[in-house]
């Protein structure tokens, strides 16, 4: 059990991957320094700590501007940028958080080396303001980045990373359990805490969350509802490389002999959502066609030769409720279902002479995607 939660080991980091960390608390650090500082070449603020946040909170509620939040980890990509392209549509003011959450990585897990492309993701939101203005439309802008510290987001000190940690966490069950919380214990102890306070901080109208972390996309508007938080949560969609794998900012961990294999958890899901258009409603008919297509990629790879094989694990591959994501036998047609899966691509093995193996030099990659089914109207 403990090894299918390894998403990485705890290999010494890659020194790119060292350098990249370093040249990321380097430059946050001198946001830190300045006074009101703003992202080069934009008028998008920056916040380390709460107090100041909270005053240019309330200015925005006196100039009747609503706020959208949009909570990421960095390493901005496409995905990300969509989900403030859609806050940009019904918020004045855009706050885009970006924090590595340490409460959410098991004690096994890639926090350390998870990467951290601060200059990047600024740069990335700069032209994509400029890009909002230039189109009209009435258009909110990307108002401010909130890039807090440990020590603001956790001010009796982080609780630790295991299980047992004790500490003031929010945890939201049973949805929290199962799939990605059985195979990652901590993980949505985690992000309902971190989100708690980022919602507490910013007091955002509305918040934006991908459709590729589904599961968090349930979790988060359960805890809303049942801390009746008053806040709005929009899930924007799934945005694919060209062909077709979920963009993740752990992609890059990849390289380039598992991401040819990667597309193998999208593939296995398109063949069930398939049974699912055909008419097959229960779970051996949708879930079989699914679980035999890995079960072949599986084989396909195994009977090539080491060094040029990649070999994976399938975690999970569940058919569930929309509202609970708990396992279904039956699709209820008036509701649909999620499909949803985790794959974890495993080292690859006999790296050839300069062959790259991904940011983090080569531990094994957990990849997860869905598909939701939807409702059979009647
Ligand atoms: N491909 C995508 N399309 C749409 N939204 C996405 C995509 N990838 C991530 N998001 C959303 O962006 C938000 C921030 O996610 P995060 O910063 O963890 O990026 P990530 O790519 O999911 O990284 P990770 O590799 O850690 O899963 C989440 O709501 C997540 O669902
Ligand atoms: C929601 C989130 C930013 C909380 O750390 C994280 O889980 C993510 O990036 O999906
Ligand atoms: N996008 C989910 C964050 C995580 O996997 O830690």
């Amino acid at each position: 059990m403990f090894s299918r939660i390894n998403i990485l080991t705890t290999r010494p980091l890659a020194s790119s991957t060292r350098l990249t960390t370093r040249a990321f608390s380097t430059s946050l650090t001198r946001f830190a320094r300045a006074k009101d500082p703003t992202i080069p070449n934009s008028s998008i603020k920056v916040f380390r700590e709460i107090p100041a946040l909270r005053q240019w909170r309330k200015q925005q509620l006196l100039d009747h501007r609503n706020v959208g939040l949009v909570p990421t980890m960095g390493a901005l990509h496409a995905g990300h940028l969509s989900l403030i392209r859609m806050a940009a549509k019904t918020n004045s003011s855009v706050v885009v958080s970006i924090y590595v959450n340490p409460t959410q990585f098991g004690i096994n897990e890639d926090l350390d080396s998870y990467p951290k492309t601060w200059d990047r993701d600024t740069q990335m939101l700069a032209e994509l303001d400029r890009e909002l203005a230039d189109e009209g439309g009435n258009l909110g802008k990307i108002a401010a980045v909130f890039a807090p510290t440990t020590g603001a987001m956790y001010p009796s000190g982080p609780p630790g990373q295991e299980v047992a940690s004790k500490g003031s966490f929010v945890t939201i069950t049973p949805v929290g359990e199962v799939l990605e919380g059985a195979s990652r214990p901590t993980f949505f102890r985690g992000v309902a805490t971190v989100c708690m306070k980022l919602f507490n901080i910013v007091q955002p109208d509305n918040v934006y969350f991908g459709q590729k972390d589904i599961q968090q996309t349930v979790l988060i508007r359960q805890m809303v509802k049942d801390f009746c938080m008053g806040i709005n949560v929009e899930i924007g969609e799934t945005i694919r490389e060209a062909d077709g794998l979920a963009m993740s900012s752990r992609n890059v961990y990849l390289g380039e002999r598992r991401r040819k294999v990667a597309m193998v958890l999208r593939n296995a899901l398109r063949v069930a959502e398939g049974s699912y258009n055909l008419g097959g409603r229960s779970r051996d008919e949708i879930l079989g066609p699914a679980n035999e297509l890995a079960r072949l990629l599986s084989f396909e790879q195994l009977h090539l030769s080491p060094e040029e094989r990649v070999r994976f694990e399938v975690d999970y591959i569940s058919l569930a409720d929309p509202e609970t994501m708990m396992e279904v036998d039956v699709v209820d047609e008036s509701k649909g279902a999620i499909l949803s899966g985790a794959v974890k691509m495993l080292p690859v093995e006999d790296p050839q002479e300069g062959e790259d193996l991904g940011l983090a030099g080569g531990p094994a990659v957990r990849l997860i995607d869905n598909i939701i089914l939807k409702p059979v109207k009647v």
